[in-house]
């Protein structure tokens, strides 16, 4: 989606989300954009009668134009708040495109952000935004063009050398905004980029605040900060000042009109070829015309800038889907969202999970697992094991999606899967990482991510989880802090432990826990997850304990299965 046309096909997108908000919008727009010729008329038929005898005639008209201003402005705040909830709107859709297509693209997820997460929050804020300021900008664009061009019409019908001579800084201005475009728009790509890498830094430091502290990294972090901040500088200035020089050419050329025009109808003014309310009309109205430039200006502003946000966007949307970028989408703005729909699980209950030559390379490196064959049948624990570094966790992540495999089948009940990471998803497929993510919510919250809350308290006392609620002030609904920061290495595990089980997996799929969890705690979590048997296990561990309740032990050596003991 690089070519430039795309952002009109974006915007055309928006619009079709709503239509009938937009032309709502639009029409109140127009005839806000258009009262002020009603104004000036009036205020003609006023000059044109100050002489009348009758002295009620000036006095109705001056009401008259009290009535259009009142009736100017009540349309201004109407227009402002159907303005805002489509707004809202615009800038709703392209996140839930972006978002959707982050979560339920092809391939393994790491691979779906074109950058750090936190360079991701700025394509969701800054280029969302800038891509509903051109539908913005078309409204107010119709409505200028629409009342200029009633200006004309009746100013050309009074004098048309001076209706001809506010037309001319439309033309200026126009010409000067194509010529700068492309270099305007290059110069917004550097500023959208420099701001990406700022918010990527943040994201990062705060994701990683424990290493920077522990490593005594204040410093270098606060350098490298500026430095991003400092080029962040420069390229912002000069994106400000290109999109600020296109402006004032407006407002310049504009103000420049408005002379020109007054001195020239001033002239006929003299001669008695115009009346009082003739000048009158013509200082309302060429106001108009010349303020048109303006509007032009900032339409070819945001549309370039728009060109890179189009761009951008695209990026986050994986390759299939680029061209159905900004799809119509429901938004769900005035009430809470619909329940969750229940998640597919196409294949039925797991009898059998089978792995064939998974053969992983990771980039870089170039070290992985080479021709991995697995099975794990319904009720059993395979446990993995091996010496550091002999692909187990690798193992693990290809089989779930979450690093792309070289080659090798995975069958779910015979059934091949071809893109695990969309379809070994909870609630048929649960992980639990060596380190889980959890949230800055409560612990119900981070444990549940949406999910409905009547199996918390079982998944809570399988994890181990009961025991530590009696320390905490507000049980389950305690808050705890950024990442699970105020929970202990265990409590996190746990945690983690009760997320994955709450969904009550077909396959529960877990990496090494005895990083974190003493030989007790870990016998006991298991020992009650054997008891619950809701699922199937797979799972890496060197623990003895572990080993003795396994159905099957699979060694792995150098990236190979070395050795596979069946324990029935
Ligand atoms: N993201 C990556 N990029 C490059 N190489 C990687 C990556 N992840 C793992 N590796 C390499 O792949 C090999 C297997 O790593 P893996 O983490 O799967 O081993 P492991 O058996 O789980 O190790 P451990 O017991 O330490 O967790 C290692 O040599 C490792 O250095």
């Amino acid at each position: 989606m690089s070519r430039h046309d795309s952002t009109p096909r974006a915007a055309w997108n928006l619009v079709r989300n709503d239509p009938v908000a937009y032309l709502f919008s639009w029409s109140q727009w127009v005839l806000f954009h258009m009262s002020p010729l009603v104004v000036g008329y009036l205020l003609k038929l006023v000059l044109d009668r100050l002489d009348v005898a009758d002295p009620q005639v000036p006095v109705l008209l001056l009401v008259a134009i009290l009535g259009a201003e009142v009736g100017r402005w009540t349309l201004l705040v109407s227009a402002a708040v159907q303005w805002h909830g489509a707004w809202v709107g615009w800038l709703t859709v392209p996140r839930v495109n972006a978002l959707s297509s982050l979560a339920t693209g092809g391939g393994p997820v790491a691979g779906r952000l074109p950058g750090s997460p936190g360079e991701a929050v700025s394509r969701f804020r800054d280029d969302t935004q800038d891509i509903s300021l051109v539908l913005d900008v078309w409204l107010d664009v119709s409505g200028a063009v629409a009342a200029a061009s009633v200006a004309l019409v009746v100013m050309f019908s009074i004098d048309p050398l001076a209706a001809g001579a506010a037309l001319l800084p439309v033309a200026v201005a126009v010409a000067i905004s194509a010529a700068l475009g492309p270099v305007l728009r290059t110069w917004r790509r550097d500023a959208r980029e420099a701001t990406a890498s700022v918010t990527g830094f943040i994201g990062d430091t705060f994701g990683g605040i424990l290493a920077v502290k522990t490593n005594a990294a204040e410093s270098a972090v606060d350098t490298r900060f500026a430095a991003l901040n400092a080029s962040r500088a420069v390229v912002g200035r000069r994106d400000a000042l290109g999109s600020e020089v296109i402006r004032s050419l407006g407002y310049g050329t504009g103000e420049v009109a408005v002379g020109v025009v007054l001195l020239l109808v001033a002239s006929s003014l003299r001669s008695g070829e115009l009346s009082i309310g003739d000048i009158g009309l013509f200082a309302s109205y060429v106001p108009i015309v010349a303020g048109l430039p303006r509007w032009i200006g900032r339409l070819g502003v945001y549309h370039r800038q728009a060109d890179v946000s189009v761009d951008r966007l695209a990026e986050l949307m994986p390759v299939p889907d680029r061209h159905a970028a900004l799809r119509p989408v429901r938004t769900h703005l005035r009430h809470g969202p619909p329940p969750m729909e229940p998640t597919a699980t196409d294949g039925g209950r797991l009898q059998h999970l089978a792995v064939e030559g998974l053969t992983v390379r990771h980039l870089g490196s170039g070290r992985g697992v080479t021709d991995i064959d697995l099975d794990v049948r319904r009720g059993e624990l395979v446990v993995l094991t091996g010496p550091v570094g002999s692909g187990k966790t690798t193992t693990l992540r290809a089989i779930l999606g979450l690093v792309p495999r070289e080659s090798g089948t995975i069958t779910w009940n015979g059934v091949v899967v071809d893109d695990p990471a969309l379809s070994l998803v909870p609630p048929r497929t649960a992980y639990l990482p060596q380190v889980p993510r959890l949230f800055s919510e409560s612990l119900a919250d981070t444990i549940l991510l949406g999910h409905p809350d009547h199996e918390l308290e079982r998944a809570l006392r399988l994890a181990c989880l009961d025991e530590d609620l009696a320390g905490m002030a507000d049980g389950p609904r305690t808050v705890i802090g950024p990442r699970g920061l105020r929970l202990s290495g265990g409590q996190i595990q746990r945690t983690g432990a009760a997320r994955a089980l709450v969904r009550r997996p077909e396959l529960l799929v877990v990496d090494d826990l005895s990083s974190a969890l003493d030989v007790e705690t870990e016998r006991e979590l298991w020992r009650r997850m054997v008891e619950d048997a809701t699922s199937s296990v797979l799972m890496v561990s060197h623990r003895p304990h572990v080993l003795e309740m396994a159905s099957r032990i699979v060694t792995l050596d150098a990236g190979r299965v070395a050795d596979v003991v069946e324990q029935g």
